[in-house]
């Protein structure tokens, strides 16, 4: 069961987060980059009271094992650092890292228990951020966090969230994404996919785990890039029509 989400700011309690997950290459921060446009035009309209960020979990993921942070030295100390450290000899090089981890589990096990300790905290400290920048900045009532986070559910950080989007392609298609984008072999591109939960684990895990939130899933394998950022803008009119505006207008 998902234990109940501690996210409470005190100066800005109308804080909506919409997680945004799924596998490698599945189309997630085309999408997320998509949905935080038409997510501004929104809250530039007329009587609307609402800030909207996008917070990565990936670069805040980088951002934990920058030199001098606690975890730049365990993950040296656990690794060897001669195995992961870059020709500046300070920071990590993340091609070293993830060709270690991505290849064994027990090293990705390690990585990760290392920084998901502090990932919610890390994490937090950002949502809380923007949504103090929106509120007590720009005077808005209410703000929207996109928040992409490829292990979402993994890490936990789903019991954070309000509502929860999700996007998904087939194996042979993710394979063939990372293979043209990332310059991997097919066998280092299937570790990379395999190393990760699969669509029906994650949409099992949200429907079974007490999440309380709205799902939406968007499988992008046999769509062109095109019509599946219209499927996003569809989805978000919906949330924003049902969801977002009634709570969203600015008082006079
Ligand atoms: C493994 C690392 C070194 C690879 O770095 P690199 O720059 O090559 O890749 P990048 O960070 O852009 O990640 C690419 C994709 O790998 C996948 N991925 C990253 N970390 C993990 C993980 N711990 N478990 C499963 N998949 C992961 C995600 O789909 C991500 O979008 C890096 O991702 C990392 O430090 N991961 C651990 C922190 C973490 O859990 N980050 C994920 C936050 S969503
Ligand atoms: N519907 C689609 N059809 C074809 N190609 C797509 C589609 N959606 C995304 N792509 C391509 O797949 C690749 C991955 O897309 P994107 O970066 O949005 O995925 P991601 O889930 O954020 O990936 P990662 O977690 O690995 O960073 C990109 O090169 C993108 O152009």
């Amino acid at each position: 069961m998902l234990r109940k989400s501690r996210f409470f700011c005190a100066n800005v309690p109308y804080t909506t987060i919409l997680g945004f997950t799924g596998g490698i290459a599945s189309g997630k921060s085309s999408r997320c980059q998509h949905l935080l446009k038409i997510a501004l035009q929104k809250a530039e309209q007329p009587n609307v009271s609402l800030g909207v960020s996008y917070v990565s979990a990936d670069q805040v993921g980088h951002s934990m094992y920058e030199p001098g942070k606690p975890c730049h030295k365990k993950i040296l100390d656990a690794f060897g650092r001669d195995a992961v450290i870059s020709e500046d000899g300070v920071t990590i090089d993340r091609r070293k890292l993830g060709g270690i981890v991505f290849a064994n589990k027990a090293q990705m096990d390690k990585l990760n228990g290392i920084l998901w300790p502090h990932f919610d905290e890390a994490l937090l400290t950002i949502v809380e951020e923007n949504a103090s920048v929106s509120t007590l900045q720009h005077g808005n009532r209410n703000t929207l966090i996109i928040l992409e986070a490829a292990v979402l559910i993994e890490q936990g950080f789903v019991k954070h969230c309000n509502d929860v989007w999700l996007t998904s392609c087939s194996k042979d298609e993710a394979i063939q994404r990372v293979v043209k984008r990332n310059g991997l072999s097919v066998a280092e591109a299937t570790m990379r996919i395999e190393s990760q939960m699969t669509i029906e684990d994650r949409l099992n895990f949200l429907k079974t785990s007490g999440f309380a939130g709205s799902i939406q899933h968007f499988d992008t394998t046999d769509v062109t890039l095109e019509v599946g950022l219209k499927q996003v803008a569809t989805a978000f009119d919906e949330y924003w029509t049902k969801k977002l505006r009634p709570m969203c207008r600015s008082v006079a």
